[in-house]
């Protein structure tokens, strides 16, 4: 579930009289997500995603995020727009939470994962990054390396409950990538989506129709945003890298921006990394998130298995 506060009739009739969208005629809590508060939003003039940003999001954060969908939608991605009310303003309050109204994406994520998505995958991913370099404030990755060891100490040791001696195995992981990992001018350099998985990408009548849910994007190597989206993608059975996936991901990718070659060097070093990155994040929210929660839990271990697969001898593709 993912409607952690209530909207009133009166409140949001109140709120929307600032904008020019008209009047509500349905407001319907949308179950999917688990970071902020989501409406389906049907007013006399058309379908809107209403949200209301919980505790987790900094209130200072939320212009970026907003003015990134602003600027990457103008350029042509199809993404979410945040609609602004009559005084030009985006972000607003409602139930005591800041609140936002975005244009409504049509399409559903893709229940089979083919060459065919992963391509128009890798094409939107490319444009998200090729649009994104004049969008010049920087948001740093609040879930970079130095963010890894600390997500594990907080864990205190329960990822042993999941799997034996996985708290020590993930340490020494840790300190092996962040050895390696490319400094953060070695490699091009910009807006990243960061959470690119299935879930956040929208499908119509076989097409890409958008991609949503943009609160983890972030300045950091465009690669990087690669490596999650081929972990995300690419692994039907969580341990095994479909390769027929991800060199289809690849070539759209490459269809509008071709990677150098450093970064073709470093790909397997940030895959390990993105593996490592929802791993943690998966082993946070599993020690953290009590069972009989609404939320559901996602699996750290199917990262511990991409990882490992990383980590095999030979593993990477990069440099066909
Ligand atoms: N612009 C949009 N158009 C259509 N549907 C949307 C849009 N934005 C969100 N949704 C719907 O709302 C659901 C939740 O949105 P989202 O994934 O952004 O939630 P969240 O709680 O912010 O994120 P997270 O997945 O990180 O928990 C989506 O799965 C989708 O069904
Ligand atoms: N995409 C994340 C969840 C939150 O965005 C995961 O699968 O771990």
């Amino acid at each position: 579930m993912a409607v952690y506060t209530t909207v009133s009739s009166a409140a949001l009739a109140s709120f929307l009289a600032d904008y020019d969208i008209g009047q509500a005629v349905d407001c319907q809590g949308i179950a999917e997500g688990i970071e902020n508060s989501n409406f389906l939003l049907t007013t006399d003039t058309g379908s809107f995603i209403l949200t209301l940003y919980e505790r987790r999001m900094k209130a200072e954060e939320l212009p970026w995020f907003l003015g990134l969908m602003r600027h990457l939608s103008a350029r042509g991605l199809a993404c979410p727009t945040p609609v602004a009310g009559r005084d030009g303003e985006t972000l607003r309050h409602l139930a005591e939470r800041p609140a936002a109204v975005t244009t409504f994406l049509p399409g559903r994520p893709t229940p089979v994962i083919d060459a065919s998505a992963c391509h128009a995958l890798g094409v939107a991913l490319a444009q998200f990054h090729a649009w994104g370099r004049d969008y010049v404030v920087e948001r740093r990755n609040a879930l970079g390396p130095e963010a890894w060891q600390p997500l594990l100490d907080s864990c205190h040791g329960s990822g042993d409950d999941l799997q034996p001696e996985l708290t020590s195995r993930v340490s020494t992981a840790i300190a092996e990538v962040t050895r390696e990992w490319p400094a953060a001018d070695s490699l091009p350099r910009g807006q990243i989506h960061a959470d690119l998985f299935p879930d956040n990408v929208f499908f119509r009548d076989g097409a890409l129709s958008g991609i949503i849910d943009f609160y983890f994007a972030c300045t950091d190597h465009l690669a990087y945003d690669l490596a999650i989206c081929i972990n995300a993608w690419c692994f039907p059975d969580e341990a095994r890298l479909d390769m027929n996936l991800a060199r289809a991901l690849l070539a759209g990718y490459e269809s509008v921006r071709a990677l150098e070659p450093v970064e073709r060097f470093h790909m397997t070093r940030l895959c390990q990394g993105a593996a490592l990155r929802f791993l943690l994040t998966r082993l946070y929210d599993w020690v953290n998130t009590p069972r009989d929660a609404l939320v559901t839990r996602k699996d750290p271990l199917a990262y511990w298995s991409r990882l490992q697969a990383w980590q095999a001898p030979g593993a990477g593709f990069f440099h066909e």
